[in-house]
């Protein structure tokens, strides 16, 4: 009965020599009653993939995706990224020993991400223009270079990602919630979701697959403008803006695999606002003690207003992802809570601090 990680179920990934691994997955599936209580739904857990080695959920689809790259023999790897795939794949190509190339979008990465792809040594790029504008230029490059592409259109990311569908399973003994809400950008991660539930049913292990539930800001959501108009193709949308940086993109790359998730599996997509997602980082961090970067938050929020609006039920047992840890953008931490209190080293003033 092995502890759940990411190559626990190497018999269902697709890499054939000893993995590039720092010990990926395994993240805690905390169960929530305070903040169920709060939302109004019977159960709620919260599968914190900011628990990660590098603090977000891209380690499981790095893992794979370098692994590959290794047994391909690729000598480079390259990924444009919103800031986590970035620090992904420099820590992962440092673990393997082969040199990374990252393109962010100038201005618009938290300072966490960008940290980690520099110490851990990548060819870190700002472009100027936006993440979905990075993402033409890599692919571009890649097609020209001998460089191997890593971002979510390469299959072997998604692959590691539906571990996190298999873990959910696991760490619930086995059974299968009603729904899992997780956070929609690039829209890898709902699609290698659920695509790890479609595997178990199909290998006899469970009988059936959670509802697959989107969850996007009011600045950037052309998957939710494509759920709810039931267009075949998203509208890419040319200046998407959100205090969720990580998520703030227009042109999704895996739009139709993602609306086709959400519509088998019988899910939805639905915004939430910049200020909706902060009560929700707010909640998590104190309600629960599970701090979240922006992005992951609106997984949370996404689920209170899904229930508020009567389309969620409350009997639901619901499975909300938060996909990145809050150490990443402190600088949007310090931007949305209260000034700490700054005092003269008295006990009189820390007195008056505390007490008045
Ligand atoms: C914290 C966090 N939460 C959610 C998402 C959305 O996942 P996808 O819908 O699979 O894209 C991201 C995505 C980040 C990047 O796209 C990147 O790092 O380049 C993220 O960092």
């Amino acid at each position: 009965n092995e502890a759940p990680s990411v190559w626990k179920y190497k018999d269902l990934l697709p890499v054939g020599i000893e993995p590039v691994s720092i010990r990926e997955g395994g993240t805690p599936l905390y169960k929530c009653d305070r903040l169920a209580k709060k939302i109004g739904i019977r159960e709620l857990y919260v599968k914190h993939e900011g628990m990660n080695p590098t603090g977000s959920f891209k380690d499981r689809g790095m893992t794979v995706g370098v692994s590959k790259a290794i047994e391909l023999g690729m000598k480079t790897v390259a990924c444009a990224s919103t800031g986590n795939t970035s620090a992904a794949l420099a820590i992962y190509g440092a673990k393997a020993g082969i040199p990374s190339v990252v393109l962010l979008p100038a201005g618009k990465v938290a300072l966490g991400k960008i940290g980690q792809a520099l110490m851990h040594g990548a060819k870190v790029i700002m472009i100027k223009g936006n993440f979905d504008d990075a993402l033409l230029l890599v692919r571009e490059l890649c097609d020209q270079e001998p460089i191997y592409l890593l971002n979510s259109i390469n299959p072997y990311r998604l692959e590691g990602q539906k571990t996190i569908a298999f873990e959910i399973v696991d760490q619930l003994g086995f059974t299968v919630p009603d729904r899992v809400v997780l956070p929609v950008g690039n829209a890898g991660n709902i699609t290698a979701i659920n695509k790890g539930f479609k595997e178990f049913v199909t290998l006899g292990i469970t009988d059936r697959r959670p509802k697959m539930t989107g969850i996007q800001t009011a600045g950037a959501c052309p998957i939710v403008k494509a759920i709810k108009s039931g267009a075949k193709d998203i509208t890419p949308e040319k200046n998407p803006e959100t205090i969720a940086t990580a998520i703030r993109i227009g042109d999704p790359v895996n739009a139709r695999k993602a609306l086709a998730a959400i519509r088998e599996s019988s899910g939805t997509a639905e915004s939430v606002t910049d200020d909706e997602l902060v009560q929700a980082q707010k909640d998590l961090a104190q309600l629960e003690g599970i701090g979240v970067e922006p992005a992951s938050a609106t997984s949370v929020a996404g689920l209170k207003k899904l229930v508020d609006m009567g389309i969620i039920s409350k009997d639901e047992t619901v499975v909300c992802v938060t996909t990145g840890h809050l150490l990443k953008d402190p600088e949007e931490v310090i931007s949305v809570c209260i000034e700490p209190v700054t005092v003269e080293p008295t006990i009189e003033a820390l007195r008056k601090a505390i007490f008045s």
